[in-house]
């Protein structure tokens, strides 16, 4: 472990890519967060300077790996593997196809860090813990998020094996009152009310279609709406048809919670949905929505979105 002058300097360095926040609240949220056991500003920076002690470098990219899409990490090249339940005050996976551990590598000769599995509203977390690890990500230096999940298609337009680059999400559970920036805000990693209209980067969606066509993926990506529901119920046919009627085009149980927390420490990002299956807005279907179906499809597409994703993280590089 480094001086703290030291540590300071590398939690500067990694929370400056954005505005420079006022310091506010510091010492009134610390009975919050005592009291109902939040991640301090403090607590989350323990948590990469842990990281930081033992990796090399410093990642500008992380990525988060869908539901059955860990093999993104698998792709990296001299991984330095840190299961969850060994990073000190880290939740743990619960999910099958999630392996819960943060891999750091190279990808295409670019460093990320990825989160092979991810935490979900459903296995019991609150979705500050389940988005804990984004800010995590901010303070070891990463400037830009590339965030997958797994996703029914709601769009009647949608194939299973499409990929549907979000170009915006409805939150609904916020809609509930229920949002991970419940809670005192926490000034050193954004403002009170950030906005969400410019929450995904539209130039990286237009530049992510142009290398899907370069690359032959061309007919398979879309661009649309996702939504997150707190599952783990799969949805009723009514529910999928009132969603369907809101303007969502992909179905999830995960992503937003992430993707706010990234915009409020002023992360880029980027996110896709596999559709791994079609939702099923027919009363008359028999089939019924299941987790193995969505395992084996991010099986079937691994080889794709690995070049996919390789292809996108080579742009971010060369233009961060
Ligand atoms: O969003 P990810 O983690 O990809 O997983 C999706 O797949 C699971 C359901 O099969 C749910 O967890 C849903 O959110
Ligand atoms: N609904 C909700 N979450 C999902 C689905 C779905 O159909 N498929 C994969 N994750």
């Amino acid at each position: 472990m480094n001086g703290t002058c030291e540590l300071k300097k590398r939690l500067l360095n990694g929370a400056s890519n954005g505005h420079a926040f006022a310091v506010e609240n510091e010492t009134s949220n610390d009975q919050y967060y005592a009291n109902n056991n939040v991640y301090s500003y403090e607590a989350v920076v323990n948590i990469a300077e842990y990281l930081l002690d033992r990796v090399p470098y410093r990642p500008r990219i992380g990525i988060i790996c869908g539901s059955g899409m860990g093999s993104l990490a698998e792709a990296l090249s001299n991984p330095i593997k840190f299961p969850y339940e060994d990073i000190p005050n880290f939740p743990v996976s619960t999910v099958e196809g999630h392996a819960g551990q943060l891999v750091f590598g190279r990808l295409s000769g670019v460093p990320v860090m990825c989160m092979q599995g991810r935490f979900h509203y459903y296995e019991g977390y609150p979705l500050w813990k389940c988005a804990m690890p984004v800010r995590v990500m901010k303070m070891v230096g990463v400037t830009h998020l590339i965030a997958t999940n797994a996703a029914g298609g709601l769009n009647k337009t949608y194939k299973v094996g499409d990929i549907m680059l979000v170009k915006d999400h409805i939150n609904m559970m916020g809609f509930a009152g229920n949002n991970p920036l419940q809670g005192p805000n926490e000034a050193r990693f954004g403002p009170r009310f950030p906005p969400m209209n410019t929450a995904y980067d539209k130039q990286l969606v237009r530049k992510a279609k142009e290398i899907a066509a370069l690359e032959g993926l061309g007919d398979l990506v879309h661009d649309g709406v996702y939504t997150c529901l707190g599952g783990p119920s799969f949805e009723t046919v009514a529910e999928l048809k009132m969603l369907g009627m809101l303007g969502v085009d992909a179905v999830g149980m995960s992503t937003v919670h992430e993707v706010i927390t990234a915009r409020h420490c002023n992360m880029s990002v980027f996110a896709f949905s596999l559709i791994t299956n079609m939702c099923i807005t027919d009363y008359d279907c028999g089939d019924e929505a299941n987790h193995c179906e969505v395992l084996d499809v991010g099986k079937l597409r691994e080889a794709d979105l690995r070049h996919f994703v390789s292809k996108i993280v080579v742009h971010l590089a060369h233009n961060m």
